[in-house]
């Protein structure tokens, strides 16, 4: 639990080669901390790093140097108190939804009774409701990833990673799922750590956007997204500054 100003996560210098025929050098030296609550999002060219960094941060990979702390622990595998969200959903596709988001309580041991309330909530809140016995397959698209995230937030992580959650889905789906994202975000406030490729999207829902270089892959620029919440497309598009940042990061990213 964390309980002072201190990061939530914090990476400093840290290091990945993948060994092999061609070695290749995902990161190097990378610094970045995310204080407790705080929504943050990397950008970056295709294969600098950004996937490969989250899954440090999630304990599912190795790294060689530096340092990777969460919640001021450092991390060395999988922990409850981080969730993991990919672009692909995780869910089992024999389980049904209901089951599928039982399933973290029920690994971990936490009587059906004391799960069922939160596993209620999650399903109204994400628009499942009606849908829990049927498996992921009979989903669209939207839905299934409403679901893996529903999966996830039933484990109450405080972390939450996430790696273009929404990258398979149609600019409309993707529009409402985060909004959705931000309702929950602004209620339960989780510390978030996105990747995307959307630079429109991370403007939108980030407090802090950060930027990569290419491989191996830095962070070598962040941008604070000073615009007030809780955000709507409708109001925050509107807003000049939303342009603004877009056209910075753009620029940074060498769009134009
Ligand atoms: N398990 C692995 N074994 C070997 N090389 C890997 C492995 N995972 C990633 N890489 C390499 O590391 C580099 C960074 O990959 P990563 O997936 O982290 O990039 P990314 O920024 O997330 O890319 P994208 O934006 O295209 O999803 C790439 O060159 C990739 O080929």
């Amino acid at each position: 639990m964390n309980t002072d100003n201190k990061p939530a996560i914090a990476v400093s210098n840290v290091l990945k080669t993948f060994a092999g025929k061609h070695e290749v050098k995902a990161l190097e030296s990378v610094d970045l901390a995310i204080a407790p609550h705080e929504f943050v999002s990397i950008l970056g060219p295709s294969g600098c790093g950004k996937s490969t960094l989250l899954r440090i941060v999630a304990g599912l990979t190795p790294y060689e140097g530096g340092e990777v702390l969460v919640n001021q622990k450092r991390v060395t595998g999988p922990s409850p108190e981080i969730g993991v969200v990919f672009q692909s959903s995780n869910m089992l596709p024999w389980l049904t939804v209901g089951q599928n988001l039982a399933l973290g309580a029920k690994l971990r041991k936490i009587p059906e009774a004391q799960a069922a309330p939160k596993i209620a909530q999650l399903t109204e809140m994400l628009g499942l409701k009606g849908f829990e016995n049927n498996h992921p397959h009979q989903l669209s698209g939207g839905m299934r990833q409403r679901a893996a995230i529903g999966q996830i937030l039933a484990l109450d992580p405080q972390i939450l990673l996430m790696d273009e959650p929404f990258g398979a889905l149609d600019a409309l789906t993707r529009d409402k799922l985060n909004v959705e994202l931000l309702r929950i975000w602004q209620e339960q406030r989780q510390t978030v750590l996105l990747v995307t490729h959307s630079i429109a999207e991370a403007v939108f829902l980030s407090d802090r956007v950060l930027v990569m270089s290419g491989r191996p892959g830095r962070v070598v620029r962040e941008v604070a997204i000073d615009l007030p919440r809780p955000r709507m497309p409708e109001t925050i598009k509107q807003d000049p500054r939303y342009g603004e940042y877009i056209s910075e990061l753009s620029k940074l990213m060498g769009v134009y």
